[in-house]
């Protein structure tokens, strides 16, 4: 596999980590997303990752039960942290390098982020994954993806999900939806796309970052939709 991409954002579902649980990480799972990374990463792609905290915690579910907004979100931010550890653990045992970076300071966890350090890390060669999303409450992994992707200079954000690509409308509640190959940023959010947040839409069309939305379970894997194989919906800018 020839590099298509110099450095790439992949942002990994935690809610698909839990495989067909509805809480956890599923290990078999996780092994299998960590080979389609180090696979990639060994044919010279920079591989930067966001990992998501649905399998664990999500803030907003928090709130809802009476915990304060900016405490859930912390324990959201947390739970994205531990699927970071299992993933770089994960992709180390896979036989390729791997450092995890922490948004929020836990010095004996993980590095704290900075753009310059996990770009030398980057270019040093090792998979940097990226726990506790922005740091910040009331935004998303999704929108850290986006953010990250800007600050380390990557061509592109791959979203991997439980779902093939975005849908004209949320395909586990509309059998009849239909997928698109490729959709302009402003239609997304004009039609109200769920598939990331408007935040992170927006923030991909004002700095032209394409994302690419495609399922961590499809046969081509990630390095085949990275080449054009495999399902996926491109969101850019209308070509
Ligand atoms: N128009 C749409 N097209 C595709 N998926 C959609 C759409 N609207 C809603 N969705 C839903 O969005 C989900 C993916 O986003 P979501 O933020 O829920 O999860 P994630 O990012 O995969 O997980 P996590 O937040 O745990 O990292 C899909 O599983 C799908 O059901
Ligand atoms: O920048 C961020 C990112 C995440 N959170 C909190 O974490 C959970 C899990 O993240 P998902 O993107 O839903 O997977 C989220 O629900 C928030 O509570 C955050 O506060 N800030």
């Amino acid at each position: 596999m020839s590099p298509v991409h110099k450095r790439i954002l992949l942002k990994v579902s935690g809610e698909a980590l839990a495989g067909d649980n509805s809480f956890g990480i599923e290990p078999p799972f996780l092994q299998a997303v960590a080979k389609q990374i180090a696979d990639v990463a060994r044919s010279g792609v920079q591989v930067a990752i966001v990992v998501g905290g649905g399998n664990i915690f999500r803030g907003m579910a928090g709130a809802a039960d009476g915990t304060d907004r900016v405490t859930a979100d912390l324990m959201g931010m947390l739970g994205t942290m531990i699927n970071a550890l299992a993933l770089s653990n994960a992709i180390m045992r896979q036989g390729v390098m791997s450092k995890p970076f922490s948004a929020a300071t836990m010095p004996s966890v993980a590095d704290t982020f900075t753009a310059r350090d996990a770009k030398l890390a980057l270019e040093e060669g090792f998979v940097v994954v990226l726990g506790g999303g922005t740091g910040n409450p009331f935004f998303t992994t999704d929108t850290a993806a986006t953010l990250r992707a800007i600050e380390l200079e990557c061509d592109v954000v791959l979203k991997g999900t439980k779902v093939d690509g975005v849908y004209s409308a949320d395909p586990k509640k509309d059998p009849t939806a239909t997928r698109y190959d490729a959709i302009g940023y402003d239609e997304v959010i004009q039609q109200n796309l769920k598939v990331m947040d408007t935040a992170a839409f927006a923030l991909a069309r004002d700095n032209a970052m394409p994302i690419v939305v495609y399922a961590l379970d499809d046969e081509a894997g990630l390095s085949g939709v990275l080449e054009g194989r495999g399902r996926s919906t491109r969101v850019g800018h209308p070509l």
